[in-house]
């Protein structure tokens, strides 16, 4: 059954309930004034059968209702947070975890809205206006007066309430993380206390906010009250009714603005269930063609990767290498030109779970025996446990954990975005190297090491979303430019005492050769 049909079978269930709870209690009250008056039972017998009908009626009618209410919101609930989920996990670095936060609060605000505010809205005006006609039978006067007071109840003051703030539930959960994980760089630097008052002045502000909401709200629930007794209270006497019927519409009046009563609640105001679209994710690629691309810094980029390259992306930090690595991931749409091709691999921030290393390596290739992650692990030069907990690895120990998950990945294009930053030169050279020659695929890789590169096809450099330099590194490295500025650097740094650089001169090694 479609959601619409579910939901309207909801509202029908619901306001059923609600006038079988609202009829009980009038048929109630006449039998209870008309038997003041001593009449015969038989006077009595249809109300009696009636009354003890809709008591048992009204118990199934509010299950139905429940269930059926129920049933329908939270499997409209459900897709959207699937749906949610899909787009987070096609572009997870892009969100974070206050992303995966904020869906959540959304799709929670959206199913309470839907089942506390669109629902018995619907109800009530259903059970409203039905009462309103059966009064209106009775007496029109009557009919009249609780059509005013469930105007008031049902319409004019529920637009009084206002809102619930937004949640400053992520807000407050990252002031949380920093004050406990980044605790000591917050002490070294003197800034807890400042960063402890500023999350204490959210939580004020959040507080006062919510504040604000309960007592608008509360105040308002109040006149809705004043206004359900004066409009029973004032049924009773236009009514014109005889006793029993006059008391019993005057019940009906009570019951039938206590319905609307619940349209006083504060809800926060949530998106439509509909609003979050799953990201399409295009298929791995061998080739892969960037052309005239522009995005953030990057400036109408042409490059192709085909089947099988060793690409190298180097560059001053902002050059916009990761970027690049972005757009072909696909992680980031191009503001203009054209992407065809889709590459997958680590961005510069992947993520070790807190799991052991066996479950992390196993994310990349589910099929992986342990022979085969020990070999991946000794590529990367890890000599662990596989039941290691991979949060206990040193920083060098991760990226290494990182680079093995990678090549086990073994998509046709691997991009890895600084892949041994946290090694020293000399192991960077060396996993590097390992990496590259594990590779079955294209690789792209931004290196800020360029000794290692004579094993790609070509170097890319970027500078300030451009490539200035393009070429295999044996002839950039003896080509005047910032390529070679940079190596010179990098060589004096590795050889201090070095008058000359003597790999600038050493004899290229091919890529061919270090496959
Ligand atoms: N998520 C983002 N949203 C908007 N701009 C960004 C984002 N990430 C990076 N940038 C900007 O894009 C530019 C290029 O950044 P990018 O990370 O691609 O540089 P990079 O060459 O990889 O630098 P580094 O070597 O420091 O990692 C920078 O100016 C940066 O401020």
């Amino acid at each position: 059954m479609s959601f619409d049909r579910r939901l309207a079978l909801a509202v029908l269930c619901a306001a059923a309930a609600d006038l079988a709870a609202i009829g009980l209690t009038a048929t109630a009250t006449w039998m209870i004034v008309r038997a003041a008056g001593h009449p015969p039972l038989a006077a009595l017998s249809v109300a009696i059968v009636a009354v003890r009908t809709l008591a048992v009626v009204r118990g199934g009618l509010r299950y139905a209702d429940r269930l059926v209410g129920h049933d329908a919101v939270l499997g409209k609930a459900g897709e959207a947070r699937a749906r949610s989920y899909r787009t987070l996990a096609a572009r997870p670095h892009r969100h974070g975890g206050a992303a995966l936060a904020a869906v959540v609060t959304d799709v929670n605000d959206a199913q309470e809205f839907l089942l506390r505010r669109q629902l018995p809205r619907l109800a009530a005006a259903v059970t409203g206006g039905l009462t309103v006609a059966v009064t209106a039978v009775v007496s029109p006067v009557a009919g009249l007066v609780l059509a005013a007071g469930l105007g008031i109840t049902g319409l004019v003051l529920p637009r009084l309430v206002p809102p619930v703030p937004p949640s400053a539930h992520a807000a407050l959960s990252a002031y949380a993380l920093d004050l406990t994980r980044g605790r000591d760089d917050l002490v070294v630097l003197g800034a807890f206390d400042r960063h402890r008052a500023e999350a204490a002045a959210v939580s004020r502000a959040a507080a006062a906010r919510q504040r604000h909401v309960t007592t608008r709200a509360s105040a308002t629930t109040a006149a809705a009250i004043l206004v359900q007794a004066a409009t029973a209270v004032v049924v009773l006497l236009v009514s014109g009714a005889g006793g029993p019927t006059a008391a019993a519409l005057a019940l009906t009046a009570l019951g039938a603005i206590e319905v609307t009563l619940q349209l006083l609640e504060p809800l926060r105001r949530p998106p439509p269930l509909a609003a979050v679209e799953p990201v399409p994710q295009a298929p791995l690629t061998d080739e892969l063609r960037l052309d005239r691309v522009s995005a953030r810094t990057l400036r109408e980029l042409t490059v192709t990767v085909h089947k099988g390259q060793r690409i190298a992306v180097v560059g001053p930090t902002g050059a916009g290498k990761s970027t690049l690595l972005d757009l072909m991931t696909g992680l980031l749409p191009p503001e203009s030109g054209q992407v065809t091709g889709r590459a997958s691999g680590n961005h510069d921030d992947a993520w070790v779970f807190a799991a052991p290393i066996r479950t992390n390596l196993r994310l990349a290739n589910p099929r992986a025996g342990d022979d085969e992650l020990l070999a991946a692990l000794t590529t990367v030069g890890l000599d662990v446990d596989l039941d290691t907990d991979a949060t206990t690895l040193s920083g060098g120990q991760r990226q290494r954990l990182l680079l093995a998950r990678a090549l086990l990945a073994d998509p046709p294009i691997l991009v890895l975005d600084e892949p041994v930053a946290a090694l020293d030169p000399a192991s960077a050279d060396e996993v590097l190297l390992a990496a590259l020659e594990h590779a079955t695929g294209a690789v792209v890789l931004v290196s800020h090491r360029l000794a290692a590169l004579a094993a790609v096809d070509e170097v890319l450099v970027l500078d300030q979303g451009k490539i200035v330099q393009r070429g295999p590194h044996t002839d950039l490295a003896i080509t005047p430019g910032p390529y070679r500025d940079a190596l010179l650097i990098e060589q004096a740094a590795t050889f201090p005492q070095a008058t000359s650089c003597p790999q600038i001169d050493a004899a290229p090694v091919s890529p061919a050769q270090t496959r």
